[in-house]
């Protein structure tokens, strides 16, 4: 069963899939390890995440271990409706379009539910949000669940914190292969693609503000240097905003930040980051774009109130007129412009094919341990089998410890 927006898109999503397959080498020899010993057999496998090429191969690969597939995306403007007409043509139940409103995105989430998964994939935790408080029929059938981004895995902490979680969650965004590559070289990438190819402007010579200086806001900050950006980063950790000092960037308070910046992206996480007096300190022409999470982290509905009209002037651009007459422009609705601007393509395939096998590692690591409720971290095995895989498939050859150096390392006798 699926619900997608046109069927007649198939054949173009097929071509889109069969690209990203032949740079995701890790995830398909998983895929063919898990073709031979089929270990998701007789179950059913739900996932919440951003529904474009790649992720369908993420669905194929769980379909070929013997999973019945049911997914929906986990954000109302990321779908590719190419790509899930193509994965529903190869056989995944799929319930998504571009462009839902919030209704549609909570039913799609319900009729993934409806299927009655024995595991969970979820990213930014909406879906496991959904089944704790309103589909409670379902939890009994949740073996466990995989959790794809760094806010996802906040939410899940506060929720075992307060005692709400019912089932074991892994932190696949916790895993090394995740986030050193995803969050940094990822969004890096894929922001600065989306924003390029949205506004068709230069880089080079502009002052970029780089909100929050995580794995993503470090990542952002090289390309933006890269570029040609005169980087300004503005945090509210102290050795983070030492370290982004120490990089080579400007650290400052946002309200000094907003006053220089021709390009904002806010990338923390965190809620209300830009927001009331900020904008009248705008300069005329100052573009705002979020690659964090959700779109609470530029406040709309301030700039709205303070704006006399706003209009889409290109797409995925829409222009708030100020009423002294100045001119700021709200990138994707100030959603994670690299997925949600209308030419957002997410991450490149050679990234996510490391996130996704952790995902498909950590799905079968779910099946094969009686894993504690909670969060809990993928196993260092995981990390390390995706990285010699990754490496190999690279054809980069690395040294090994010889006996000697082993004994030196955990020898403690042995001085000047
Ligand atoms: N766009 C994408 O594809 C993508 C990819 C990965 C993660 N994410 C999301 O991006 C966000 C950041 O992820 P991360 O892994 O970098 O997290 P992180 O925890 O490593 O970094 C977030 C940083 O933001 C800072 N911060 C918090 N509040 C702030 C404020 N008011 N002003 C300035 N800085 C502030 C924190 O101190 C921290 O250093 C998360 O919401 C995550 O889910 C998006
Ligand atoms: N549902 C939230 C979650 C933030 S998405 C952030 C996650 O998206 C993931 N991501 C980035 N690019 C892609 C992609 O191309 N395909 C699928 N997932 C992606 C990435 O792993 C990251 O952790 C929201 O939409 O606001």
């Amino acid at each position: 069963m699926s619900k997608v927006k046109d069927m007649s898109l198939a054949g173009e999503g097929v071509r889109k899939i069969e690209w990203v397959q032949k740079h995701m080498p890790v995830l398909e020899h998983i895929k063919k390890e898990y073709e031979e010993t089929q270990p998701f057999k007789g179950l059913t496998i739900g996932s919440c995440l951003h529904l474009e090429p790649k992720t369908i191969n993420l669905g194929l690969t769980l379909q070929a271990g013997g999973a019945e597939v049911a997914m929906t995306g986990c954000n109302p403007l990321s779908t590719h409706d190419d790509a899930v007409a193509g994965g529903v043509d190869l056989g995944l139940n799929i319930y998504g379009w571009r462009e839902q409103d919030d209704e549609e995105y909570y039913q799609t989430i319900n009729m993934v539910l409806d299927h009655k998964p024995d595991i969970i994939i979820d990213d930014g935790a909406d879906m496991i949000m959904v089944l704790h408080n309103e589909r409670t029929d379902v939890l009994k059938h949740i073996m466990g669940a995989c959790e794809e981004t760094t806010t996802g895995v906040h939410r899940l902490e506060s929720m075992h914190k307060d005692g709400a979680l019912k089932f074991p969650v892994v932190a696949v965004n916790d895993a090394y292969t995740k986030y050193l590559f995803d969050n940094r070289y990822g969004t890096g990438q894929s922001s600065f693609d989306a924003i390029m190819g949205t506004t068709n402007m230069i880089i080079a010579g502009k002052s970029v503000v780089i909100c929050g200086y995580g794995w993503c806001g470090r990542g952002l900050a090289l390309r933006a240097a890269g570029l040609g950006a005169n980087v300004i980063v503005t945090e509210v950790d102290p050795i983070r905003a030492l370290e982004a000092r120490m990089d080579g960037y400007r650290v400052m308070t946002i309200r000094q930040a907003v006053k220089e910046a021709d390009l904002i992206i806010t990338v923390t996480g965190n809620a209300d980051i830009i927001n009331g007096d900020d904008f009248k300190y705008m300069k005329d022409g100052c573009m705002l774009a979020n690659a964090g999470h959700f779109n609470v982290e530029i406040n709309r509905p301030d700039l709205e109130a303070q704006s006399t009209s706003v209009k889409e002037v290109r797409e995925s651009i829409e222009e708030f007129t100020l009423k002294d007459g100045k001119k700021i422009y709200l990138l994707a609705d100030g959603r994670l412009v690299n997925l949600s601007a209308a030419r957002g393509q997410g991450h490149p395939a050679e990234i996510m094919d490391m996130s996704f096998a952790v995902q498909a590692l950590s799905a079968k690591f779910i099946l094969n341990n009686d894993l504690p409720v909670g969060v809990i971290k993928a196993p260092d095995e995981i990390d390390y089998n995706v990285a010699s895989l990754k490496l190999k498939a690279m054809g980069i050859e690395i040294d090994t410890l010889t006996d000697r150096q082993k004994e030196y390392m955990s020898n403690w006798q042995e001085g000047t």
